[in-house]
């Protein structure tokens, strides 16, 4: 059971993804599993579960595991490595349902490739898929889908997919459990006088130059701390404290919540502002929706928009896209991530919820623009 230690970096958290690296979860000299220590962190994720934290996994280790079942050695092509991700990821996966089983935790395991967490229409499938098995009490387990993801459009380290899937549900910690425990003015191994930072403000381009090059120091995955720098600009931008920690010995997060060393990456702001931020900035809007005097004052007070309160909808936009939101009198009320397509809107615009599977032949869910995914403006 994990009780929080006041100052914890795990204390206040409610939503927690845990990036779990190969070298961990693999021993280097018989490339076998360590089910061991796998289940000391399902205990640790039983505890925090009951505790009412959301967990999600992020774990590597397929092309490890996969290189042992299929007797590849030395350096891998990229196809060879994909072979390899394929072969590991069913055993990688039935790891975690062995070891979260006794404690009646369902495990379900989600492939995501790059253009899946840039991609909005992607990303809203994504979102909508991880919540909803959130929501169901079940821990996702996420790795790069590597069948599909060639050099051009793949993460290659799970530490961005990792931060991407953290900015994705709006966890405010990322853990990255590790075979170092966090970040060195420069890397330890090489550099005997090399000094521990516990706490990182800023991600100044000081800090970033600390993790030289990916891939050093990796002996099992890929990586090494450059990637785990980019994933905590990925994480501290998205309102999501991130933690480095060595995860190698058993019972990890148990560990961190009772003061484990570790290095902490401030987040800047929280999720739901850093989520409202990119909203407003990043995104141009494509089109809009003219809503009557109801739906506003139910989007206002939280609500999400419903298809029944849209009056019109102009401009030519796909699912994903930003829409502004106008009331009757074309003030801007909110403006969001739309979970339709312009043609799809405008069939589905002034009816009920339960019609929209009749009228469309399927059915994106009753919110056109969920609240999580609107910025009210006015
Ligand atoms: N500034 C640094 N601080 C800490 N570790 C560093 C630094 N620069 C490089 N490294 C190396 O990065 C390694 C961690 O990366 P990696 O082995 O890829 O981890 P993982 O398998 O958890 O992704 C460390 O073992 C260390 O040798
Ligand atoms: N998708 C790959 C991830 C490789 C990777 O990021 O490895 P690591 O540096 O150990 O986190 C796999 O499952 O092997």
């Amino acid at each position: 059971m994990v009780a929080a230690a006041l100052h914890s970096p795990l204390s206040q958290s409610k939503r927690i993804v845990i990036k779990i690296g190969s070298a961990l979860l693999i021993d280097a000299q018989t490339g076998t599993l360590r089910s061991d220590w796998l289940s000391t962190v399902a205990d640790d994720i039983a505890g925090l579960k009951s505790r009412g934290v959301d967990v999600v996994i992020v774990s590597s280790g397929a092309i490890a595991l996969g290189r042992k079942r299929l007797g590849l050695n030395g350096t891998l092509s990229l196809s060879e490595k994909q072979a390899c991700a394929a072969a590991g990821q069913s055993e990688l996966t039935r790891a975690y349902e062995r070891a979260l089983e006794p404690h009646h935790i369902v495990t379900a395991q989600a492939l995501l490739t790059l253009t899946d967490t840039e991609d909005r229409r992607r990303w809203l499938n994504a979102r909508g898929t991880l919540q909803t098995l959130i929501k169901l009490g079940a821990v996702p387990i996420v790795n790069e889908n590597d069948t599909v993801a060639t050099d051009e459009i793949r993460y290659g380290d799970n530490d961005r997919l990792a931060a991407r899937v953290a900015q994705m549900l709006g966890a405010d910690t990322l853990v990255l459990l590790s075979d170092i425990d966090g970040l060195y003015t420069d890397d330890p191994r090489k550099n005997s006088t090399a000094k521990h930072l516990p706490l990182i403000d800023s991600l100044t381009p000081d800090i970033m130059a600390m993790g030289g090059d990916a891939n050093a120091g990796a002996q099992v995955g890929t990586g090494g701390m450059a990637t785990k720098l980019l994933a905590a600009k990925i994480a501290v931008d998205a309102g999501c404290s991130m933690v480095i920690m060595d995860g190698q010995a058993p019972s990890p997060l148990s560990r961190l919540m009772n003061g484990a060393t570790c290095s902490v990456f401030k987040a800047s702001g929280d999720p739901a502002g850093a989520r409202a931020q990119w909203i407003m900035g990043a995104l141009k809007p494509k089109g809009t929706l003219h809503i009557d005097g109801g739906a506003a004052g139910a989007i206002t007070k939280g609500s999400s928009l419903l298809a029944a309160g849209i009056t019109d909808v102009s401009g030519d936009f796909v699912k994903g896209d930003t829409v502004l939101v106008m009331d009757l009198n074309d003030v801007e009320v909110a403006r969001g991530l739309i979970g339709y397509s312009a043609v799809e809107a405008r069939h589905i615009m002034g009816r009920k919820s339960d019609e929209i599977s009749a009228i469309l032949g399927y059915d994106n869910g009753a919110a056109v623009i969920h609240r999580d995914n609107m910025v009210i403006t006015s």
